[in-house]
């Protein structure tokens, strides 16, 4: 069977969600060997599943956007002789992933949505209007960036892989300066949260222009629900909260049990981001908002009044 390199660019102590999707999906594909920034026995123990068989790393942890991470990958790849090269969406991955291609002489297609067993790769398109299939040329290795909740996770636990320590360091010289075209001034971590990740998240509440600045209604419903939140572009254009809320075409794909959209239009862009989601929710004062073409449940009417009175029941209810 072919050799299928996944890379994560670092590991926290669990896989998330869409980790394991990317592992159940290169199982179909060939023998799954995993290539990560993090430091080999760390990332060994979070990889504890019975189809990896290997997890090779660097000589020490080398951080994204660390151009070592492309040596790294080129190691890996001569390692393993895998024909197929997957990563997450996620930018640095993609940066990664897009050098390493220039350096095996082959293209990279990004946002898959699936892969088939000939290597066939589709992809969903203009607002998840078409779906294209793309291959690379025979003889040439497939890399490829898949979306979060392309394919149901389905992972079996199993003893840590083996740990192959690759002859590749951090390109940051001893004395702080850069080596590989990249310097890193800072870093600031993620403002820890208590809500789940938005694109793990079983219940997503989002806001859009309707919500005018305040995303207070929204955030208390989303206590209650356990839910991440959400947003359209039009709501993190104006600042009113981070740009990775947003959901659709340029943000990012969720596809929960429940999606509860308040004060946004429903436009095509954003559509694409969570039609998928199994139930939707919306709330808008304009009872011909195309949102509710696609809702199971909508509520015509303003968020303002609409959400507190939810919030009101589900804490009666949870009383
Ligand atoms: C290339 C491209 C990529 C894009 N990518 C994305 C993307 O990834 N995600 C995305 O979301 N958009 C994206 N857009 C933008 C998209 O086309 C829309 O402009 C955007 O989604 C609109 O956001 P909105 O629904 O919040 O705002 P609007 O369209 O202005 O809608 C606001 C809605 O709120 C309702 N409303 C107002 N006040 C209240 C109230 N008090 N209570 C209840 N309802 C109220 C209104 O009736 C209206 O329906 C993209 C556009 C382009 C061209």
């Amino acid at each position: 069977m072919s050799a299928v390199l996944v890379f994560f660019e670092s590991l926290s102590e669990q896989l998330t969600t869409s980790q394991q999707e990317l592992l159940t999906l290169a199982g179909t594909l060939g023998d799954v060997h995993v290539v990560t920034g993090t430091e080999g026995a760390a990332a060994a123990e979070v990889v504890t599943v019975q189809s990896v068989e290997s997890v090779y790393s660097g000589e020490t942890e080398i951080l994204a956007p660390d151009p070592a991470l492309v040596d790294l990958l080129e190691t890996a790849v001569q390692e393993t002789s895998a024909s197929v090269i997957l990563s997450p969406d996620t930018a640095d991955a993609t940066d990664a992933l897009a050098r390493l291609a220039v350096r095996l002489d082959t293209g990279i297609i990004t946002d898959a949505v699936g892969i088939d067993a000939q290597r066939r790769v589709t992809k969903s398109v203009l607002a998840g209007s078409y779906t294209t299939t793309a291959q690379v040329d025979e003889g040439r290795p497939l890399v490829a960036t898949v979306k979060p909740n392309s394919v149901q996770a389905s992972i079996v636990a199993g003893h840590p892989p083996e740990v192959v320590s690759l002859p590749v360091g951090p390109s940051l010289t001893a004395d702080g300066a850069a080596n590989g075209g990249v310097e890193v001034l800072e870093r600031t971590p993620l403002e820890a949260s208590e809500r789940p990740a938005l694109t793990e998240a079983r219940v997503v509440v989002a806001g859009g222009r309707g919500v005018d600045g305040n995303f207070g209604p929204l955030e208390e419903l989303a206590d209650e629900l356990g839910a991440a939140v959400g947003a359209s572009r039009a709501a993190t254009d104006a600042g009113w909260i981070d740009h990775a809320a947003q959901v659709g075409q340029t943000g990012v794909t969720v596809s929960p049990q429940l999606y509860v959209s308040a004060g946004i239009s429903g436009a095509i862009q954003q559509r694409a981001g969570m039609q998928t989601a199994q139930t939707i929710v919306a709330i808008n004062k304009d009872e011909d908002a195309p949102v509710f073409e696609i809702a199971d449940f909508g509520v015509v009417g303003d968020l303002f009044e609409v959400v507190p009175q939810i919030v009101e029941e589900l804490r009666r209810r949870k009383a």
